[in-house]
């Protein structure tokens, strides 16, 4: 039986890269997409010399017609495509004072931008190819609780939660599943980014930065890449198929609504 096909944005590193390392052990074909494509191919070439099938595509998925492209292209190299999971984001650190018309129109252009071009170029892909398929887009726990400085970036993930939902009920007539993850607290480079931007606002260490977002965590860890891999191993999987329109939190315990 051939594979399923799964396109992974913003592969290129962190939780991105983990998903597409965890789908390849799960028994996907995996196309990596990025818009550097040094990166992704990097591991795109570390998946395939351990055994996987992995493929590189460049593509800035806050432009429509480059994430058409992308699943244009994956479902030509692989044959078929199933999965799509919008992971690419960015998180620019704004307290409320500093937000500009630039900053709001480039986070909202990538990650609300970048979730709504893929829900519909997947969609229309399993339309062509007459089957249903799993969609799965990254959300955050701070698109569950406002976390203070990212306001914008908040922004960004509560609307993925609604577009979610809203495309779930659009879209299940047709065997197509939308789900979101809303990571915690995540061991990745948008993350020391995060913590190293606040801390030197506050003129404090980066470890105090990094204490501000994890001091709250029930199971007393920040959470690895691979935490939220599982959860996506999960959702991509059959085992979901009679779930639709829920953000799964996987936060270690920092929210509990
Ligand atoms: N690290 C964390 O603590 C958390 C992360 N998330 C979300 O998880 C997702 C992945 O985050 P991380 O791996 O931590 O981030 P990261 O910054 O380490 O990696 C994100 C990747 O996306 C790529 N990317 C950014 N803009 C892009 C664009 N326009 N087109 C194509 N690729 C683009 C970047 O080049 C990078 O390779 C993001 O949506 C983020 O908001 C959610 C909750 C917590
Ligand atoms: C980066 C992020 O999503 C946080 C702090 O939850």
């Amino acid at each position: 039986m051939s594979k399923k096909v799964a396109l992974i944005t913003g592969a290129g590193q962190g939780i991105g890269e983990a998903i597409a390392k965890r789908l390849t052990k799960d028994g996907f074909s995996v196309a990596l997409v990025g818009r550097t494509k040094s990166k992704v191919e990097n591991v795109a070439k570390e998946i395939n010399d351990n055994g996987g099938d992995a493929y590189a595509i460049e593509a800035d998925v806050a432009d429509r017609d480059e994430v058409f492209a992308a699943v244009d292209e994956a479902t030509k190299h692989f044959g078929d495509f199933n999965v799509i999971v919008n992971n690419a984001g960015v998180a620019p650190t704004t307290p409320i004072s500093t937000v500009t018309p630039d900053v709001l129109n480039n986070t909202l252009a990538i990650n609300l931008g970048g979730v709504i071009w893929g829900i519909q170029a997947a969609s229309d892909k399993f339309h062509e190819l007459n089957h249903g398929g799993k969609i799965i887009n990254a959300s955050s726990q701070a698109g569950q609780v406002g976390n203070p400085n990212l306001t914008v970036y908040g922004a960004s993930k509560f609307a993925i939660r609604g577009v979610t939902q809203t495309t779930a009920r659009e879209l299940a007539k047709d065997n197509i599943t939308v789900n979101a993850y809303c990571p915690g607290i995540v061991k990745t480079p948008m993350m020391n980014d995060i913590a190293k931007k606040v801390a030197d606002n506050a003129g404090k260490p980066f470890e105090w930065g990094m204490k501000q977002f994890s001091k709250d965590i029930a199971l007393g860890r920040l959470s690895e890449p691979e935490d939220v891999a599982a959860c996506v191993s999960y959702l991509a999987g059959p085992d979901s198929d009679y779930m639709t329109g829920q953000s799964l939190l996987i936060d270690g315990g920092m929210v509990f609504s």
